[in-house]
């Protein structure tokens, strides 16, 4: 078997044709979705994920601001910008990219956005939502596979899931999310023993660890979908994810790509929830 490749740069077009058409009713309505960027420090990987958010954003018609500070700025002060933020009628999504600064209190800063405005899903009342199955901001990477598998057609309902990784951003939320649409879920981490005994079981692969070649063929179940949401950067420069993916696409059913694989999704979807936010506050403001 030779798996299909996910286009996650083809599905994110499709997501972001609806994104134009319902930003262009809100502007229609006097709302232009607005999304503020909070980036601490000059960790160059962000720098491009934050330029690619930003690009998306232009592209689909949103307004967006990104505030950069100095990697010893004080909590305070990016506190202080958030309260401001909050408060802030023409914005409706509010993003703290992480990783922050080693001296800061990450929970802390991310409790500090308003819920309303909380795109990225962060927030521990939006984690709570999600675990009841009613969230408003589903986090955009495990948003984003969702919608890969929903666009091929992929089912859920009753499929053994294994997620590799167990991160707040990434690993539990997806575990959470697909568990809710009915999956037997088994969340692994770096502690697990043989995660080839776990990965083998698996309908759907979902792999977040960020450990290159961590998962070989011989791991995956002969017609398992693989999404691979690994990024990692070679020292010859490469951009690669988790999975040996030449090899794994030999027996898997679908295969999703690095670069070009759930990326995409994450910047769409985040898209996608600045709109929800613009959205729902117009509702409210219009009683
Ligand atoms: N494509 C996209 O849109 C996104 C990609 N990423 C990428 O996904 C990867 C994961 O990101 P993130 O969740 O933030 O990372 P974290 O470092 O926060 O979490 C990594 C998780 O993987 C587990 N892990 C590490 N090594 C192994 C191993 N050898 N075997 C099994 N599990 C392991 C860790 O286990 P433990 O908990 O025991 O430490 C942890 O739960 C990274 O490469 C990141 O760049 C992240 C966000 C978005
Ligand atoms: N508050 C917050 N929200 C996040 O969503 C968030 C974050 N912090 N911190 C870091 C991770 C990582 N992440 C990625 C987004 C896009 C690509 C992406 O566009 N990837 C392209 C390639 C990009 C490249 O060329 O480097 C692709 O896979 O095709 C990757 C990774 C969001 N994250
Ligand atoms: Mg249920």
């Amino acid at each position: 078997m030779v798996a299909k490749i996910i286009d996650g740069k083809a599905v994110a077009q499709h997501v972001r044709a609806q994104c134009r058409e319902e930003t262009a009713a809100l502007k229609a309505r006097g709302v232009t979705p607005g999304l503020a960027v909070i980036i601490v420090g000059d960790n160059p990987a962000s720098k491009v994920y934050v330029a690619n958010k930003v690009k998306a954003c232009t592209e689909v018609g949103l307004h967006s601001t990104v505030y950069a500070f100095a990697a010893d700025t004080p909590d305070a002060e990016v506190e202080a910008k958030i309260l401001a933020l909050n408060a802030d009628p023409l914005v409706h999504g509010i993003l703290v990219q992480l990783p922050l600064p080693k001296h800061f209190d990450a929970k802390r800063v991310l409790a500090a956005i308003s819920v309303d405005k909380d795109v990225d899903g962060f927030h521990l009342y939006n984690v709570g939502a999600l675990a009841q199955g009613e969230t408003v901001f589903p986090p955009c990477t495990p948003y984003g596979v969702s919608k890969m598998l929903e666009y091929e057609n992929i089912p859920i309902e009753g499929q053994n899931v294994v997620v590799v990784g167990a991160s707040n951003i990434v690993g539990k939320p997806m575990a959470m999310m697909l568990m809710q649409r009915d999956a037997t879920v088994c969340i692994c981490h770096a502690k697990t023993r043989d995660l080839a005994q776990f990965t083998i079981l698996a309908d759907i692969l979902v792999v977040a660890a960020g450990v290159p070649n961590l998962i070989l063929p011989q791991m995956v179940r002969t017609g398992a979908v693989v999404i691979d949401v690994g990024i990692n950067r070679l020292p010859d420069g490469r951009l690669v994810g988790d999975v040996d993916f030449e090899g794994v696409r030999q027996k898997a059913s679908y295969i999703s790509p690095v670069p070009g694989g759930v990326g995409p999704m994450t910047i769409t979807m985040l898209v996608h929830n600045t709109i929800q936010a613009a959205r729902r506050q117009a509702e409210l403001a219009e009683g």
